[in-house]
């Protein structure tokens, strides 16, 4: 197998949280991702699920190195990213090559566009950047092009225009464009599609499969809703990664996670989404609704003061993850062997 383009090994980002420091007291530790370990292929889908708050774009924003890990590496083509962000690395690569390599589509396109520039200024600069030696007419017909790919047609019409007079999804497309003509190997859409209109937002990851066919890239898509994570992820031939309160509960194949859902948290959020349309709806399976606090997670595993099925076992250790077909799964369920099968189930009193 070739080398992935992202490679992500036990990685852990703390953040000091400095609201009580001014009491006086030790900052508290938010553990936003804690042990993750994941790895972005060529051409590759891999979506990010789970609750508000439990690290998804904290780790996007770490896989394209945009936030220092307090721990563990993240390694662009083999080469530690801040190793070379920092001067230490003796590799052939700079930091603004690979940040050219890795881009970011927001949820709010808008904030990241100049309210300044016309939509042609606006595009002119990743390709300046990129392809400095482009002639003027040569730059306008790609961005004419990429702009017509999207559907701003007639382009010289939409290029000619400023951020504010376009609607939410134009905004989104134009920031696709921009990432699009940087050349990157990644792209991190971080709910890129979550604040358009339903009706849009099919035809929005369609497009960015399309292009991703077309254009060489992968796609690392943050969502909240398990049913855009699938149709992303099914579509493009990728992966889920289900996250809970900074860690990986599961990994692998979009329909194997969807359709045989190894973790407990995975069933939960299945059963969260009315949308996939499964057909055993039954009673919420999880036992508590509220969300642990990821200042003081619990111990052993995270999920355990939430899982129907946790045991005494669970309170005392946090699961590494253990293969399942193609599948990754933090549960000790996934052992046959364990001392879990022996321990008492938790009960809620
Ligand atoms: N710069 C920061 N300083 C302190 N805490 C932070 C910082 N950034 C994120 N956090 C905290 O880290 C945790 C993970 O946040 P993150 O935004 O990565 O989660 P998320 O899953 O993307 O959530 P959402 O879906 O709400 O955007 C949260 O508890 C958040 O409050």
């Amino acid at each position: 197998m070739s080398e992935p383009v992202i490679s992500l090994e036990n990685v852990e980002v703390h953040f000091e949280n400095e609201r009580l420091l001014d009491f006086g007291n030790d900052p508290e530790t938010v553990r936003a991702v804690d042990g993750v370990s994941v790895d972005v292929a060529e051409n590759d889908v891999l979506s990010l699920v789970g609750e508000s708050g439990c690290g998804k774009t904290t780790l996007g924003k770490t896989a394209i190195g945009l936030q220092r890990p307090t721990h563990g590496s993240v390694k662009y083509r083999g080469h530690d990213i801040w190793e070379i962000r920092e001067g230490n690395s003796d590799a052939d690569l700079e930091w603004s090559d690979i940040r050219t390599s890795l881009q970011i589509i927001h949820q709010d396109p808008g904030s990241a566009l100049n309210p300044n520039r016309r939509l042609l200024s606006i595009l002119s600069e990743p390709l300046r950047q990129v392809n400095p030696d482009l002639s003027k007419s040569e730059k306008r017909n790609r961005i004419y092009s990429l702009l017509e790919r999207v559907g701003m047609n007639p382009a010289a019409d939409f290029a000619d225009r400023y951020p504010h007079q376009l609607s939410g999804g134009e905004k989104q497309r134009v920031a696709l464009c921009r990432a699009l003509l940087m050349n990157p190997d990644v792209i991190l859409a971080d709910e890129a599609i979550s604040a358009l209109d339903v009706s849009l937002r099919v035809e929005m990851m369609d497009m960015m499969l399309d292009l991703q066919a077309e254009f060489d890239t992968s796609f690392v898509f943050i969502s909240h809703d398990l049913s855009n994570a699938r149709y992303f992820s099914s579509h493009g031939n990728g992966k889920i990664g289900v996250m809970y309160l900074g860690q990986l509960a599961e990994i692998g194949p979009a329909e194997q996670v969807i359709n045989e859902p190894q973790h407990p948290y995975t069933e939960v959020l299945r059963w969260a989404t009315p949308d996939l349309s499964l057909d055993d709806h039954g009673e919420m399976p999880m036992r508590k609704i509220d969300i642990p606090d990821p200042i003081n997670p619990p111990s052993g595993c995270r999920f355990h003061t939430r899982c129907p099925k946790a045991r005494e076992a669970c309170t005392r250790a946090n699961p590494t993850a253990y293969e399942h077909g193609e599948q990754r799964v933090a549960c000790f369920r996934e052992d046959d062997t364990h001392e879990y099968w022996d321990s008492p189930e938790l009960t809620d009193d």
